[in-house]
């Protein structure tokens, strides 16, 4: 089912049956609005669902890859039982560390989502690990995320996120800087052992890894260099023959132990063109700000002194791609070294992560409070107006700057 943005639907069951959407019960009794949603109602034993409105697009499907996604979440729950029973502190306690890897639109954070739900309907409370900086389901694009999953994901709304664990990468693409991508995947994982060693709960119930689309060249090395940061037991493709295939022969020596699966795409998982994608993007930036249509928020404006503030890029800002230097040349700009900026209108617009850093030289390791937007630059006072998720006095004074902007008002 799919409905344009400014179109809403309701969904609500109407007998005793049982119906889901990405692994989240439909609630009894109420029904539940949905605007600019593409998603799939599916039920195991029948269910009678109501749709008031009008979605752009209804269907009902003859196929469905549901079976092989539950047999999977099923062999992922005995690995997790069998964890919990390990002795603690030995390798065997910790649960499956999943990737789940495959082109764009392939149904990746679908699958993602399906399998974190029906984790913890099953009492289980994995980490789900968003490292898909060009959409963002943790928070908002551009960063590599982790939440703990204590509840299935809202209908509407998705994940709720009041504690993830957030590093700043700051573009849309790993591309962009792809050391600094790969630093901060590197700490984060490095985070999620430390937080499992403390806690066998948390290692029994394992990891979800959800991954960026891009498969080929620079991608694939960078989807081989989460599988072996997260150390990753279980990577599952979807759909893709040559990925898996590619796979298989390149885990043989980068992580024998790796399980591998090939899953069907998730059925109505469809193909977003690019500027599907810029608007989803906007759109996730939106809702930090603003909240949810369901749960709406009211950010505050407040102008700082510049002085107070100082603002860093990671790297050497927009560098050429070494396919764009002389042959044999290579970019020698250091993509971890950080830059301070001055205060200027170079920074309208742009998104600027809070981190928890208390120097600079820390904010490489450190990860972030929050976001903030720059609404305006007054050099000739030396302040910055800036958009914020709430009012006070922002959470730390080093300020990262990416590529990201918004238009937001
Ligand atoms: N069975 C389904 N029925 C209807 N819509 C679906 C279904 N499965 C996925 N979708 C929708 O298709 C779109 C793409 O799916 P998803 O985001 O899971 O793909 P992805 O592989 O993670 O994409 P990418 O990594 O390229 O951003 C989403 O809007 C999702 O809600």
């Amino acid at each position: 089912m799919a409905t344009e943005a400014e179109t809403t639907f309701t969904l609500q069951p109407l007998d005793d049956g049982s119906a889901e959407v990405f692994g989240t019960e439909l609630p009894r009794g109420r029904s539940v609005a949905l605007a600019g949603h593409k998603l799939a109602v599916f039920t195991w034993e029948g269910c009678k669902v109501t749709v008031q409105g009008e979605p752009a697009v209804m269907y009902v499907a003859d196929e469905t890859p549901m079976a092989a996604y539950v047999n999977a979440h099923q062999t992922l729950n005995q690995r997790r039982e069998e964890a919990s029973k390990a002795a603690p502190g030995s390798a065997a306690c910790r649960g499956p560390v999943v990737a789940v890897l495959g082109p764009t639109d392939s149904g990746k954070s679908t699958l993602c989502r399906l399998l974190g739900n029906w984790a913890v309907r099953s009492g289980w409370q994995p980490v789900f690990v968003d490292l898909d900086v060009g959409q963002g389901t943790i928070t908002v694009p551009g960063c590599l995320a982790a939440l703990p999953l204590e509840q299935p994901a809202d209908v509407a709304d998705g994940w709720s996120a009041d504690i993830p664990l957030v590093f700043y990468y700051g573009h849309s693409s790993p591309g962009e800087n792809p050391q600094l991508f790969k630093t901060l995947c590197d700490k984060l994982a490095a985070l999620l052992a430390r937080r499992a060693a403390a806690d066998p709960r948390a290692a029994a119930s394992g990891v979800l890894i959800n991954t960026f689309g891009w498969v080929d060249g620079l991608g694939y090395e960078l989807q081989k260099h989460i599988i072996a940061a997260f150390q990753c037991d279980v990577v599952l493709v979807m759909e893709q023959d040559r990925l898996h295939a590619t796979l298989q022969q390149d885990l043989k020596t980068l992580s024998p132990r790796t399980q591998l699966v090939k899953l069907p795409k998730s059925g109505g998982a469809v193909k977003r063109e690019a500027d599907e994608r810029r608007a989803a993007r906007d759109g996730r930036i939106r809702e930090y700000f603003y909240g949810p249509p369901s749960a709406p928020l009211q950010p505050a404006t407040q102008t700082v002194r510049a002085a107070d503030l100082a603002v860093y890029r990671i790297g050497s800002g927009p560098r050429a791609p070494n396919t764009a230097l002389p042959l044999g040349a290579v970019s020698l700009a250091d993509p971890l070294r950080l830059q301070n900026l001055a205060p200027s209108l170079e920074l309208l617009q742009c998104l600027l992560a809070v981190s928890h850093a208390p120097t600079p030289e820390a904010i490489l390791s450190s990860n972030v409070a929050g976001f903030v937007l720059v609404k305006d630059v007054d050099t000739a006072r030396g302040t910055l107006t800036l958009t914020c998720p709430a009012a006070g006095q922002l959470p730390g004074r080093y300020l990262v700057l990416g590529s990201l902007r918004s238009s937001i008002d």
